[in-house]
């Protein structure tokens, strides 16, 4: 029996089953529960979602992931060039573009909207989990190793998705809140996480120690990412009061 439900089985052409339980990725994440749900269920997350985050701690969260945007786009060209498929490259490829476009016109609206200057984003330092971050992106990059560059991939979208798809609505007010958590949570994302959760699932046995250990290390990176941004508001405070000592 041939029919859209029951298709015929081939060796060749079989269609990866959808992300679930069971797949590389689902042990992946089991693997890594506690830092896991300590991520999506952060601080930041939580203050995000009701729109009481401080401007000052938004903002250093700002200044920093936009920094990471440029090696970000290293790790998806490391993926560009290491697919086994030219579907999934192309796939690559178009995400480059979007990441290339619109999130960057949020950035410089919301920089704006939070009164942060060129100066202050340029003198700003960056932060340890910065720093490992674009470590991480440019060491799975360089491996070319499809299997290893997905696991951090996969990470940083599957990660923001889950905080994301978990904001009560209606969302907050400020478009500087509302648009970052409709970015991870709108369907173009779903179906790129999911996309990526297939690939992994394919290819994750060929180097699973490799993808195990980035992915741990990623999650480890999340959680330091949305820790510092709190070490951040005292900074920007700090540099705030030495303006006014300054100024008297
Ligand atoms: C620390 C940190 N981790 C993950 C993301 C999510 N993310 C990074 S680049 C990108 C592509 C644009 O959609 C996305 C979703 C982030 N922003 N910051």
């Amino acid at each position: 029996m041939t029919d859209a439900h029951h298709p015929t089985p081939t060796t060749a052409s079989a269609p990866a089953p959808a992300p679930g339980e069971g797949g590389f990725t689902h042990a992946l994440r089991e693997g890594v529960r506690p830092a896991w749900d300590r991520a999506v269920d952060h601080r930041f997350v939580r203050e995000l979602h009701a729109g009481t985050i401080a401007d000052d701690v938004m903002a250093g969260y700002l200044i920093q992931d936009h920094r990471f945007l440029d090696a970000f786009l290293q790790l998806i060209g490391g993926a560009i060039a290491s697919a086994d498929t030219p579907a999934a490259r192309l796939r690559f490829a178009t995400f480059a573009g979007e990441v290339a476009g619109d999130e960057n016109t949020y950035f410089l609206r919301a920089f704006d909207a939070l009164g942060v200057s060129e100066s202050e984003r340029e003198s700003t330092p960056d932060t340890p989990a910065t720093t490992g971050f674009l470590a991480i992106f440019r060491e799975a990059a360089e491996t070319s190793d499809y299997a290893a560059i997905l696991a951090v991939l996969l990470v940083t979208e599957w990660l923001y998705w889950d905080w994301a798809q978990r904001a009560p609505r209606p969302l907050p007010t400020s478009f500087v809140h509302a648009e970052w958590i409709d970015l991870h949570d709108n369907p173009d994302f779903v179906e790129f996480v999911d996309f990526l959760r297939s690939e992994l699932d394919r290819v994750g046995e060929s180097s699973p120690q490799r993808a195990r250990e980035l992915f741990e290390r990623t999650v480890d990176l999340e959680n330091d990412f949305f820790d510092q941004s709190y070490g951040e508001e005292q900074h920007r405070e700090r540099q705030h009061d030495e303006g006014q000592e300054a100024r008297r």
